[in-house]
C-alpha cells in the first residue's frame, strides 16, 4: 500500500479499512507492507483515536519508510507532499517489478501538486504504464451492488486528457486495443467467456444518423462491425446513445437483479462519461484498477479529499474494497 499524498485522506483510510477488514476477520490473509511516512501514520493514529475513530495501530504494520522527514499539515498539500507522495508510487513500482510484492494499492494523489512538485504525469496510472514499460493499459473500475450483489464493469478508453482532445484520440486501433484488453480481463479475472458488453456512442443520440456528431456514422459503427465479427463469442451492443446507456445499470444496482437492459461490462469512451455513473452509484464500493500492468494495481476511485482530511469523516469502504480486490486477484492470478 501507498500513503498517496500524505496531506489528503490517504494516511486516514488506510488506517480505518486496516481496522474494518480486521475487524471482519479478513486481515490475516494480507501480506501488508505500507511504503511512506511512519511519522505521518503515527499521527494520523492520534488524531482519529482523538476524534474517536476506530483505526488500526501502525505500531503493528510493517512500515517502509526510507524518505526524508516531512512536516504535513492534514488538507495543506504543498510541492513537498506531492514528491513525497510520488517516491512512494515510485518505490512501491520497483518492488512490484522485483517480484517481491504481487500488487499495489495506492492511496490518492493531487495531479496539481504533482505538477507543483515537477512531475510531468496526469495521473499514477501513466506513471505505473510508464515504469513498468507496459504497451496496452486501461482504467477499469469495478464495484459490487450492497443491495443486488450486481458487479457495475466500466473501462475508460481515454483517460486524463482535455475533452476537447477526446474526438481525435479516439481511434480504431484504440478502441480495439481497450477492447481486447476489456475481454481478456471479464475473461481472466471473472471467468466471463461469452460476456455482454456495451459501447457508449460519443455523441448525443450517438450522433443521430450524423445530425449530431459524425464520428459514429464516420468510422465508429464500422468499427464496431468489424469487432462482432472478430469476436463472435461476446455481445457486443453499441453504440449505445450515452444518455440512457446506464439506465440498466441504475436498475440492476438498485433493485432489478438480473436487469436484461444490464451489461457485464461497459466500454465508455472518456473520463466523465464513465465514472459519472460509477461514481454515482458506487462512490463507496468502486475501486480503480489498471489493467494490462505485469502485476496487480488496484486503488479508492475517489481522490486525496483536501476539504475534509485531519477531520475523521473519511469513508474508507471503496480502500477496504480495493484492498479486497487485490488479494482476489492475486489468488486468482497466483503469482
Ligand atoms: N487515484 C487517485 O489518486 C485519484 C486522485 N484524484 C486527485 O484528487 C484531487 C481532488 O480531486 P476531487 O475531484 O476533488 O475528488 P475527491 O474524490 O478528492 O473529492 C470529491 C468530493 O468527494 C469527497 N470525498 C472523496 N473521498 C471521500 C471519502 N473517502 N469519504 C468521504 N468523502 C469523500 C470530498 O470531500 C469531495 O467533496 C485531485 O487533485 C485529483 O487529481 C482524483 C481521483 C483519483
Ligand atoms: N479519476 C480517476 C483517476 O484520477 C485515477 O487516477 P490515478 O489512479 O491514475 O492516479
Amino acid at each position: 500500500m501507498t500513503l498517496g499524498d500524505p496531506a489528503g485522506i490517504g494516511p486516514e483510510v488506510i488506517l480505518k479499512a486496516l481496522a474494518a477488514l480486521e475487524q471482519i476477520g479478513s486481515l490475516d490473509c494480507f501480506e501488508l507492507v505500507v511504503v511512506g511516512s511512519q511519522s505521518v501514520l503515527d499521527k494520523t493514529y492520534e488524531q482519529l483515536i482523538a476524534l474517536g475513530c476506530a483505526c488500526f495501530d501502525p505500531g503493528q504494520l510493517n512500515i517502509l519508510d526510507s524518505f526524508p522527514a516531512i512536516h504535513v499539515t492534514p488538507g495543506q498539500p504543498n510541492p513537498e507532499t506531492g514528491a513525497a507522495s510520488f517516491a512512494y508510487l515510485e518505490q512501491a513500482i520497483q518492488l512490484a517489478l522485483s517480484g517481491k510484492v504481487s500488487g499495489i494499492v495506492t492511496g490518492p494523489i493531487s495531479k496539481t501538486i504533482w505538477q507543483q512538485a515537477g512531475y510531468d504525469y496526469p495521473g499514477q496510472t501513466e506513471v505505473l504504464a510508464t515504469q513498468s514499460q507496459s504497451q496496452s493499459t486501461g482504467m477499469f473500475f469495478v464495484g459490487r451492488s450492497p443491495q443486488t450483489g450486481w458487479v457495475l464493469r466500466t473501462l475508460l478508453a481515454t483517460t486524463h486528457i482535455p475533452l476537447a482532445q477526446v474526438p481525435q484520440a479516439l481511434t480504431p486501433d484504440l478502441l480495439t486495443q481497450k477492447l481486447e484488453l476489456l475481454i481478456q480481463t471479464l475473461k481472466q479475472d471473472f471467468g466471463l467467456e461469452t460476456p455482454r458488453i456495451a459501447i457508449a456512442g460519443l455523441n448525443p443520440h450517438s450522433g443521430e444518423q450524423g445530425k449530431l456528431g459524425r464520428e459514429e456514422v464516420e468510422w465508429m459503427q464500422t468499427w464496431l462491425e468489424s469487432m462482432k465479427v472478430k469476436y463472435p463469442q461476446v455481445e457486443l451492443m453499441g453504440l449505445v446513445p450515452p444518455d440512457t446507456l446506464w439506465v440498466g445499470a441504475g436498475l440492476a444496482w438498485w433493485q432489478d437483479f438480473p436487469c436484461p437492459t444490464a451489461y457485464d461490462a461497459y466500454l465508455a469512451l472518456y473520463h466523465d462519461q464513465g465514472l459519472i455513473p460509477v461514481k454515482m452509484l458506487a462512490f463507496d464500493q468502486a475501486v480503480n484498477c489498471t489493467l494490462g500492468l505485469p502485476f496487480i494495481r488496484t486503488s479508492p476511485d475517489h481522490g486525496t479529499a483536501f476539504d475534509i482530511a485531519g477531520r475523521g469523516i473519511a469513508r474508507s469502504e471503496s480502500m477496504e474494497a480495493a484492498l479486497a480486490w487485490a488479494k482476489t486477484l492475486s489468488r486468482k492470478r497466483a503469482f
